[in-house]
């Protein structure tokens, strides 16, 4: 089957600066990748282009579609939440409804209404009268009653409370999620996210440094907690990073093996953050 969204030698210009460096990724359905990279690393560019909301070198096809020519037809399918959502102080939750089942084809009034009595939102209530969670949830709820395919989430619960920010992830699985659909998400905040990605890419200075599925990750990286007269042994090969705190001593390694690693101490699984941070470490000091 082929990839939903596949990006081919994107790279993104502002003046000389090259913000965008030769970026290779495929979603398919079922998939949700998280693109994950420091601040200013390029994320927000890279989805931009594939929305046909930047111009940009290279190759992007969404759902057979070329985003820069064909964006009005791609958009019917494809659904996005900025980390600069905005919705109009004055609008009344009711005129946000009924505006979505005017102008959008997908619109599905009925899962809209479902969503929104999971909240405290009221109908009569305008945008200004709503917290800032409870915006992103009307947001929310509008955008995950259109049925797209393709579901893009750029830093979707910034400044959002940790409950509101659990309730999210937990909605967008619920309500949105299916097999024939795919969904890229950015964050700083992957440890909240881990649990949800079938698949991470790693981006730095607009390049991406590592793209695999969350299991060949889990399975590459291992964390090891080395016994102190193993540590010099340990060091022999060549962890992504060492970490000293009250005397225990930890180390990330990348396709060491479990037995040899076992000989040195205790060795744990690393989170998607403990690895982000090793690859980081490691690419900045190359
Ligand atoms: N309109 C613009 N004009 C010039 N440079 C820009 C513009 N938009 C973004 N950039 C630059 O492009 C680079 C990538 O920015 P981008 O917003 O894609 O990063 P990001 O990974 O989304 O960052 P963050 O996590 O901070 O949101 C940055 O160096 C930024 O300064």
């Amino acid at each position: 089957m082929s990839p939903l969204i596949s990006i081919a030698n994107l790279n993104k210009f502002y003046g000389r600066t090259k913000v965008v460096n030769d970026v290779n990724l495929t979603v398919s359905a079922g998939q949700i990748l998280g693109l994950v990279g420091p601040n200013g690393a390029g994320k927000t560019t890279c989805l931009h282009a594939l929305l046909g909301l930047a111009d940009y070198e290279g190759e992007i096809d969404v759902l057979g579609l070329d985003p820069r020519k064909q964006r009005e037809e791609m958009l019917k399918k494809v659904s996005y939440i900025s980390d600069v959502a905005v919705l109009p102080k004055w609008l009344k939750v009711s005129q946000a409804i009924d505006y979505m089942a005017g102008v959008h084809p997908n619109f599905n009034r009925e899962q809209a209404l479902v969503f929104l009595a999971k909240t405290n939102i009221k109908h009569s209530a305008k945008v200004k009268e709503l917290s800032k969670g409870m915006v992103t949830q009307l947001h929310l709820a509008l955008i995950l009653a259109v049925d797209a395919k393709v579901l893009v989430l750029d830093e979707p619960t910034l400044g959002l409370d940790i409950l509101t920010r659990r309730q999210f992830y937990t909605h967008l699985l619920e309500d949105f999620y299916q097999e024939d659909r795919c969904i890229i998400v950015t964050t700083h905040q992957i440890e909240e996210i881990e649990h949800i990605l079938t698949d991470v890419a790693f981006i730095q200075n607009g390049h991406i440094v590592l793209a695999e599925s969350t299991d060949e990750i889990k399975q590459r990286f291992k964390m090891l907690a080395v016994t102190s007269e193993h540590i010099e042994q340990a060091q022999q090969l060549n962890p992504l990073y060492s970490n000293s705190i009250m005397g225990v001593t930890t180390m990330l390694f990348d396709g060491v093996s479990i037995e040899k690693l076992s000989e040195l101490g205790r060795v744990n699984s690393p989170t998607l953050a403990d690895i982000f941070v090793g690859v980081m470490t490691k690419e900045t000091n190359s």
